[in-house]
């Protein structure tokens, strides 16, 4: 049954629609960020697909602007793994929006090789948080002065194996490819639950979710994992079913209230820390 109950989806019910509303979702060329962006196109919000490769986003933008009839689907690049390009997307972004009602921090790696982002942190917790933690830092004013407005951090259940090892936080004296990920993903919810609590009166509020078992690209490192995937394709959810959880923190009214959360398919769950 907790197998099952892990597996099965939630749906995101809110009938919420946000024209005028300003979105980016960051990894939205593929997978849940894929299906995330659309949704919230479909729903009329200019929604910015934060990309590092431009190419496939314009083609994703346009299959999104085709199914759902809104133009204001836009793409601009994204490497999460150099500052020098997150600062130069705030800046663009800064420059030409006046707004920014939701931020979906939503890019990831997964059990990829050892390596170092440009900037010399482990890849994992180089993309996975820092990265995302200095684009929200610099997107920050703008969401404040669009408030109402949310930030939501995909993470994962992997969290429950991770560790914050202050002592080899780029993992030059051990190194473990999940591990690495699990760490990544526990520092998504830390990051949440301070940001949370920093955020408090500022009509800003963030969430954290594990978005499901998804049948994504995530897997592209493991042989292992795609193994799995694929001897339990029946039980995966797909990237639609895997949109859902950051959809609803995204959209329902009245969620404010569980500012900091994290969310497992529509529920919010305690983490006891
Ligand atoms: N699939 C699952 O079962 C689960 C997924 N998650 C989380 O969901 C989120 C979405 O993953 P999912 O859709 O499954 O995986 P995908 O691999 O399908 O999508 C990941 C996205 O992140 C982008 N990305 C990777 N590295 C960078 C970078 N350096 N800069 C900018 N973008 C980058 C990818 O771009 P590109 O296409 O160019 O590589 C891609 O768009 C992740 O945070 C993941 O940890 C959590 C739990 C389970
Ligand atoms: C136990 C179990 C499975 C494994 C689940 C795993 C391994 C989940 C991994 C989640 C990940 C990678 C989260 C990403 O953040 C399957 C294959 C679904 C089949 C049913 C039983």
């Amino acid at each position: 049954p907790q197998i099952r109950k892990m597996l099965s989806s939630g749906v995101c019910t809110s009938t919420v629609e946000i024209p005028g509303k300003v979105v980016v979702v960051t990894g939205a060329n593929t997978g849940i960020g894929k299906e995330t962006a659309k949704e919230l196109a479909q729903r009329g919000a200019r929604v910015y697909l934060a990309c590092r490769d431009v190419q496939k986003g314009e083609l994703v933008a346009k299959e999104i602007q085709t199914m759902t009839g809104n133009q204001q689907v836009l793409v601009r690049k994204l490497d999460l793994s150099d500052t020098k390009s997150i600062r130069a997307f705030a800046k663009g972004f800064l420059a030409e929006e006046k707004h920014l009602h939701i931020l979906i921090n939503n890019a990831g790696v997964m059990m990829c090789p050892y390596s170092k982002t440009a900037d010399g942190f482990e890849m994992h917790i180089g993309v996975n948080h820092l990265g995302h933690f200095l684009l929200t830092h610099l997107l920050l004013e703008k969401l404040k002065e669009s408030a109402p407005s949310r930030i939501v951090n995909v993470s994962s259940l992997a969290h429950l194996l991770g560790r914050i090892h202050f002592h080899n936080l780029q993992g030059e004296k051990f190194y473990n490819a999940g591990l690495a990920y699990c760490h990544s993903k526990l520092a998504n919810i830390l990051f949440t639950q301070e940001l949370a609590r920093r955020l408090k009166g500022s009509g800003v509020t963030t969430y954290s979710v594990h978005p499901g078992t998804v049948q994504t690209e995530l897997i592209r490192h493991s042989s292992f994992m795609n193994w799995m995937w694929w001897l339990f394709s029946f039980f995966i959810k797909t990237p639609q079913q895997g949109a859902q959880t950051s959809l609803y923190c995204a959209l329902t009214e009245g969620l404010e209230i569980l500012n900091g959360s994290h969310f497992r398919r529509e529920e919010e769950v305690d983490e006891g820390f």
